[in-house]
């Protein structure tokens, strides 16, 4: 029997580098994600290094990487803010772009939209989408 093929499933967040690339997308989709003026109004009351601290955390999840993230549910944090489903989009919009321009393997980027798409009930607020 050969073995050719890798038996460890190596995550999408150990293919692109790790927290180190994280970092680098961080920066640039923390610039796109505030220059949309439907978008920064979220961010306008929680301080720089929060907000860079999100957006890391959000790229970790939806790459895969480690789970160290112990504080308060995606459904919890999210709700009281009511983010719409179109806002979530422009998001998820931002994310790609940014993996794209990073040049992020496509199949990395498609797998990032399933998953945006598996998580999108516990961050949009339009009403009691997972009754969870
Ligand atoms: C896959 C999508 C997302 C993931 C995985 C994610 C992840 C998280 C996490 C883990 C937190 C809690 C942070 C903490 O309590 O320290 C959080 C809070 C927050 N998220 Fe998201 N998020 C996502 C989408 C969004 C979207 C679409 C928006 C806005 C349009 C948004 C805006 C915020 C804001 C404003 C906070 C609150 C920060 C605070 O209260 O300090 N998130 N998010």
């Amino acid at each position: 029997m050969t073995v050719t093929e890798e038996v460890t499933p190596v995550s999408h967040y150990e293919r692109i580098g790790g927290a180190s690339s994280v970092k680098a997308a961080v920066e640039v989709f923390y610039d796109k994600v505030l220059a949309d003026p439907e978008l920064a109004g979220y961010f306008a009351d929680v301080n720089m290094a929060e907000q860079r601290r999100h957006l890391a955390l959000m790229l970790t999840v939806v790459l895969g990487g480690p789970n160290e993230y112990a504080g308060r549910g995606l459904a919890e944090a999210h709700q009281s803010l009511h983010i719409p489903v179109a806002h979530y989009v422009k998001v998820g919009e931002h994310l790609t772009a940014t993996l794209t321009e990073l040049g992020v393997p496509a199949d990395i980027i498609a797998d990032v939209q399933t998953v945006l798409g598996q998580v999108q009930d516990q961050v949009v607020s339009s009403g009691n989408g997972t009754g969870a």
